[in-house]
């Protein structure tokens, strides 16, 4: 193996293996350097087990309402190593299914696992483990993020995300800090398996990156299930083990006053700082900011030779935005700088109870730009599908400009959410427009169904009857 190289990429993640591919496909000598195995967040500790919970919490759900069908269950109780052994064997068949260092020698990159990289100089990265350096004219920082403790008296004692996995039993009373898409999907999950669940927000809302409606859908959700969701929390003070050893005391202040409780486990889901501990970025030139590694529209960072793609940069974190940026940078690296990243048509969701989604604009982001927007609500207990699944609750929300003519975005609550906004992506991607939307046919009965709908009521109605449609359609979501 060779030490010199055109292209070095720290981190084999979605980003750093799509990059290092791509660099590789663009003629470049690469190596990829990663400090544990290929995969990165998402397959080891992130979408893969999380995914997995969600699917065991469904079931539970399934189980549990399975007596109106006639199916007698007798006793539903989660059996926390046995799920916890599923989630791991699960993630292992992925890892092989992918097989990414094979894919990875197949097209020449060279896979280095030999620890955590370091620069220690502007072309120049040592490696942990052996202490040998590499030298490569361009680098692509892919090194992702992690979670963080919030800096209060007692941090030590919660559990982050990735650490969920180790908890000795299933928490009896969970505290969840933090209501992005890890600590949504979290409640859903501990709800599920029938654990007491306190939700706290620093935001107004839950889930404060998606459309307000859908926010507002899920939050009511949780509420009925019996979460106890509070926002605006004004901050979490402290953790302590009580006197009694019953649990961890956590007191965080709202309205004004000092609230106390008390949990076998409080889980800190509060943000997703980029991975740059020890990767001597000093060495390199590069800026850092507010735990994002400082990007400008060509993913380059402060130093020229240096790009960064993925939760690294802290602009979408996502797989989706991580390939698709990770695609430009190493373009960027290997033939010049000229390719940006659209960001605007990067499907999303997480999979709670209901799930939720989106792609676009959300209805707030429309109305800033143009207050005429035309947008469409239709509540899935309206569709025959969510129907006969007994999966009422939910709604698709299609925003449009002002002449009907183009989706700016969509947003979904409700069974099936990612597939049916994923199904709108398609068509915004191909550049369809309302009016052929509405003359899709849709197989029956399907969930993607009520996009057809919706993109009918686009071009039904003015917009003022739009919004009192969606005024009732959300009553009843
Ligand atoms: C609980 C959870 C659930 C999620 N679910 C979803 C989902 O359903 N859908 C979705 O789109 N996104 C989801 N995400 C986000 C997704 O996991 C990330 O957006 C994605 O993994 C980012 O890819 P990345 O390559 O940028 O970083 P990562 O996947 O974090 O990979 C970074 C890699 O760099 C390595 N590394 C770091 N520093 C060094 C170093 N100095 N030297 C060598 N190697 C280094 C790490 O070991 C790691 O393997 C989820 C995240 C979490 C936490
Ligand atoms: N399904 C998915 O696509 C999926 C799932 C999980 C994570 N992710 C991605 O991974 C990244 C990390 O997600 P995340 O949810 O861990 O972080 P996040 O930064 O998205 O959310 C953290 C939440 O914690 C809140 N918070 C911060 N300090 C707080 C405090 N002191 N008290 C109470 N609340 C506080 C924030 O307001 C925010 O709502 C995100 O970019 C996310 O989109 C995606």
């Amino acid at each position: 193996m060779s030490d010199t190289y055109d292209v070095l990429v720290i981190g084999a993640g979605p980003a750093g293996t799509s990059a290092a591919l791509r660099a590789a496909e663009l003629g470049a000598r690469v190596a990829v350097v990663e400090a544990r195995r290929t995969g990165g967040t998402c397959v080891n500790t992130g979408c893969v087990p999380t995914r997995v919970l969600a699917k065991t919490a469904r079931l539970m759900r399934e189980v549990r309402t399975a007596d109106a069908y006639g199916i007698t269950v007798t006793e539903q109780t989660i059996d926390w190593p046995t799920t916890v052994a599923r989630v791991r064997s699960t993630v292992e068949r992925v890892l092989a299914a992918k097989d990414e260092p094979d894919r990875l020698r197949a097209a020449g990159v060279d896979l280095v696992l030999e620890g955590r990289a370091r620069f220690v100089g502007p072309h120049e990265v040592e490696l942990e483990a052996s202490g040998r350096t590499l030298r490569a004219e361009q680098v692509i920082l892919c090194v992702g993020g992690h979670s963080r403790r919030l800096p209060v008296p007692g941090a030590e004692l919660a559990t982050l995300p990735e650490h969920v996995l180790d908890l000795p039993r299933l928490p009896r009373r969970v505290a969840v800090v933090g209501a992005g898409n890890t600590g949504a999907q979290l409640v859903t999950i501990f709800n599920a398996f029938g654990s007491d669940v306190t939700l706290l927000e620093v935001a107004p809302r839950i889930l404060a990156q998606t459309d307000a409606a859908v926010s507002a859908a899920v939050a009511q959700a949780f509420t009925e299930q019996g979460v106890r969701v509070v926002t605006s929390v004004e901050g979490v003070e402290s953790l302590r083990q009580a006197d009694d050893s019953s649990g961890i005391v956590l007191t965080w202040r709202a309205e004004g006053a000092e609230h106390r409780g008390t949990f076998d486990d409080v889980i800190m889901a509060t943000g997703w700082p980029a991975s740059v501990e020890g990767l001597g970025l000093d060495a390199a030139g590069v800026q850092v900011e507010r735990g994002r590694i400082v990007v400008d529209e060509y993913l380059r960072t402060s130093a020229a030779h240096v790009f960064a793609a993925g939760d690294a940069n802290g602009q979408a974190m996502l797989v989706q935005a991580a390939h698709v940026e990770a695609e430009a940078a190493a373009r960027n690296a290997v033939l010049g700088a000229t390719r940006r990243t659209p960001h605007h048509l990067l499907p999303a969701g997480g999979f709670t109870d209901p799930d939720y989604a989106g792609v676009g604009l959300t209805e707030d982001q429309a109305r800033a730009r143009d207050r005429d927007c035309v947008v469409a609500h239709v509540a899935y207990d309206t569709m025959e599908r969510p129907i006969i699944d007994d999966r009422p609750r939910g709604f698709l929300k299609l925003v449009a400009d002002r002449r009907r003519e183009l989706l700016l975005g969509a947003h979904a609550v409700g069974e099936n959410a990612v597939e049916v906004i994923q199904a709108v992506t398609t068509a915004m991607a191909a550049g369809v427009d309302v009016a052929t939307l509405a003359r899709v046919e849709f197989a029956y009965p399907t969930y993607s169904a009520v996009i057809g709908v919706a993109a009918r009521q686009l071009l039904a109605v003015t917009p003022a009857e739009v919004l009192l449609a969606g005024a009732g359609a959300r009553g009843s979501a």
